[in-house]
């Protein structure tokens, strides 16, 4: 039997739907408009369709947002004082700072210099630290909308073996700490690897919930998916392809056709895990405005 397929475009919208409900009932209570900066440096065109792609997104849910655009060339001191004018901006409830940044920046130093309050992104340290220990936090808004994806599509990874491949600091690491977690929606069994393990397949057979997260097209063949497993894609790449318009079309990490063929569950990509990305991203908008009102009673 083919896999089913789930949508990540249909999710999401249910998905910004309640957050746009929450953003008029916080507007109504005499509450703020949800703010959001987006900040973008340098001019790679893929980054740009994503900013743009969340301020349209935004929009629609009665989100504030604004883009911010730095020359690639923009000094690391400079960044810096833009986020400081960010973070003191009552018109910004979210602060999120679009990477990868230019080699001569250091991404780390930028990340901590975002107020933890704005950090819709759920990447700064303080942030991805009390998500680790089980405190609230910002949930990093990928691993979040794979969560999403299970969850609302009836995969409940408590008690399952969750093998994700990839092991960076905005997917594979948080990921693994947001599904191991004793609470709801986590309580999973988790396993991560990367491109350098060892017998890679005998492990990514196991998973009863494999998670692609490598960036590496068609990484995941069919040899090393179990019958019935869920697979949930998270690489989004551009490979050439001259039968386009644009020239090229956008791909996962995991070998489509050859693994839906014998998936249980599968996300595609392009609309998968990635319209769920910037969905909670809103969401933790929206939740960051609510904090503010909070912090100010
Ligand atoms: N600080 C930071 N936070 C991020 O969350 C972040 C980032 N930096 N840097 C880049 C990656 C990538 N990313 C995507 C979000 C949505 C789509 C998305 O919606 N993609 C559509 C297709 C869009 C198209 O057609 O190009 C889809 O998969 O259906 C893709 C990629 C967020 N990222």
């Amino acid at each position: 039997m083919p896999a089913r397929v789930l949508n990540g475009n249909e999710i999401a919208a249910d998905l910004r739907e309640e957050v746009a409900t929450g953003v008029a009932d916080l507007v109504a209570s005499g509450g703020p408009t949800p703010g959001l900066a987006a900040v973008l440096v340098g001019n790679d065109p893929a980054s740009g369709v994503y900013v743009r792609n969340k301020g349209r997104a935004c929009e629609e849910a009665g989100i504030f947002s604004e883009i911010f655009y730095m020359p690639a060339h923009v000094s690391q001191a400079n960044l810096l004082s833009l986020i400081d004018q960010l973070n003191q901006d009552t018109r910004f409830h979210g602060i999120l700072v679009q990477l990868p940044l230019p080699g001569h920046i250091d991404e780390a130093t930028v990340i901590e210099r975002v107020n933890p309050v704005k950090d819709v992104d759920g990447l700064h340290p303080i942030s991805q630290g009390r998500m680790l220990q089980g405190e609230p936090a910002f949930l990093p808004c990928t691993p979040s909308g794979v969560q999403q994806v299970l969850l609302r599509s009836g995969y409940d990874p408590a008690g399952q073996h969750v093998v994700i491949v990839g092991r960076s600091n905005i997917v594979g690491k948080p990921l693994a700490a947001l599904l191991m977690q004793r609470s709801a929606g986590g309580n999973a069994t988790v396993t991560v690897c990367h491109t350098r393990t060892r017998d890679l397949p005998e492990i990514t057979r196991q998973a009863d919930i494999l998670v692609a997260a490598m960036g590496v097209p068609g990484a995941i063949s069919a040899d090393m998916v179990r019958d019935g497993a869920v697979v949930i894609d998270v690489g989004i790449n551009r490979v050439d392809d001259a039968t386009r318009r644009r020239g090229y079309r956008l791909v996962g990490d995991v070998d489509y056709e050859a693994v839906a063929a014998k998936a249980e569950a599968i996300t595609p990509v392009p609309g998968g895990i990635g319209p769920m990305t910037i969905a909670v991203l809103l969401s933790n908008t929206l939740e960051a405005a609510r904090r503010s009102v909070d912090a100010n009673r």
